[in-house]
C-alpha cells in the first residue's frame, strides 16, 4: 500500500551510494477501475442474448485497465514532469501514489504522506475562502497556530484580493481560475515530503503560472519530491529535471526532461 514505510535499503535504490534519498517507489505497478452498470453492445437483440449467456459472470462489470506495469523510484529533491495523451493514465498514477486507488498488482512505496493537490481538491463551496485556508490547512496536517502565521502569505500568493475582498466571500463565487489558485496556494504552504500537482499550473493566469512555478523550485530545495501533471510542455520544461512519459498506461520513456519531451513532440507530431 501507500503508506508503506519505505525500506531505505530497498534494492530498487540504485544511487543509494551516492546518497539519494528515494521518496516513491512504484514496482510494476497496475491499476484497474471497475465500472458498475456498465453496457457492453449496442442494446441489439444479439447483445441482450449475450448478455443472458455471460450472467453469473462478472455482469454488467467492465474493467478499465488503466496503468500496466509501472516501476520507477522518485529521489527527494526532484520535480518529476509527467506527460502523456488523454486517458494515458497520469491522474490514474497520481491518485495510486496518493493512495487513493488500490494497486490491482505490484506495489506502491512512500516515504511520509503524499498530498494530491488536483483540480478538484475539495474545498467547500458554501465557506468563505477564509474558512477554506483553514479547514485545508488542518486538513493537511498544520496547526492552528502555524495556519494563523502562514495565513496572509496564502492569501497574498493566491492573489484572490487583488480585486477586491473576495476571501471573506463564498467559494462559489470564485471563478474557476480563482479557486484553482486558492487551492495551489493552500497546499504550497506547508512544506510537503511529496506534493503531487495535477494541471493546477494550467488554470492560473500567466502572472500566477510564473509564481507557483517559483514555489515549486522553492519546495524543491526544502528537500520534497514533487510530481507534476501537466499538457503544457513549458511549464514541464521550466520546472522539472526529469520526466516519466506515459503511453495507454505503460511507461513508454523515464530520463532528462529535454530528451523525453523531445521524443514526445515528435510522437505528437509537434
Ligand atoms: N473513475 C474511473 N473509472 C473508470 N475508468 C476511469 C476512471 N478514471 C479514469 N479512467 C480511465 O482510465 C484511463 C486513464 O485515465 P487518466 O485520467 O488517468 O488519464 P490521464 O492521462 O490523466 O488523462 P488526461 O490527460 O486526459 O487528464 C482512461 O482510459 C480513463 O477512461
Amino acid at each position: 500500500m501507500a503508506d508503506d514505510k519505505l525500506d531505505k535499503t530497498d534494492r530498487t535504490d540504485r544511487n543509494a551510494g551516492k546518497g539519494h534519498i528515494p521518496t516513491v517507489i512504484a514496482d510494476e505497478l497496475h491499476i484497474v477501475y471497475r465500472v458498475n452498470g456498465a453496457k457492453t453492445g449496442k442494446g441489439s437483440a444479439t447483445s441482450a442474448l449475450s448478455r443472458i449467456i455471460r450472467r453469473g459472470e462478472e455482469r454488467g462489470v467492465r474493467k478499465v485497465h488503466a496503468v500496466r506495469g509501472v516501476s520507477f523510484t522518485a529521489y527527494r529533491g526532484e520535480a518529476i514532469g509527467l506527460i502523456g495523451s488523454n486517458g494515458s493514465g497520469k491522474s490514474t498514477l497520481l491518485r495510486a501514489i496518493a493512495g487513493l486507488l488500490p494497486a490491482e498488482q505490484g506495489k506502491v512505496y512512500t516515504d511520509g504522506q503524499p498530498s494530491l493537490l488536483g483540480v478538484n481538491a475539495a474545498l467547500m463551496n458554501d465557506l468563505t475562502g477564509e474558512r477554506n485556508v483553514i479547514l485545508g490547512g488542518l486538513a493537511m496536517g498544520m496547526s492552528r497556530e502555524q495556519i494563523r502565521t502562514r495565513y496572509q502569505e496564502i492569501v497574498d500568493f493566491s492573489g484572490i484580493n487583488e480585486k477586491g475582498d473576495f476571501i471573506t466571500l463564498p467559494m462559489r463565487t470564485y471563478s474557476s481560475g480563482m479557486a484553482a489558485r486558492l487551492r495551489f496556494s493552500i497546499a504550497a504552504a506547508k512544506d510537503h515530503d511529496v506534493l503531487m500537482i495535477d494541471e493546477a499550473l494550467a488554470t492560473g493566469d500567466r502572472k500566477f503560472q510564473k509564481r507557483s512555478e517559483a514555489r515549486i523550485r522553492e519546495l524543491r530545495k526544502e528537500a520534497g519530491t514533487v510530481f507534476l501533471v501537466s499538457h503544457n510542455n513549458k511549464s514541464i520544461r521550466d520546472t522539472c529535471d526529469r520526466v516519466l512519459w506515459l503511453e495507454r498506461g505503460e511507461l513508454r520513456m523515464d530520463g532528462p526532461t529535454d530528451e523525453v519531451i523531445k521524443e514526445y513532440e515528435k510522437f505528437t507530431g509537434k
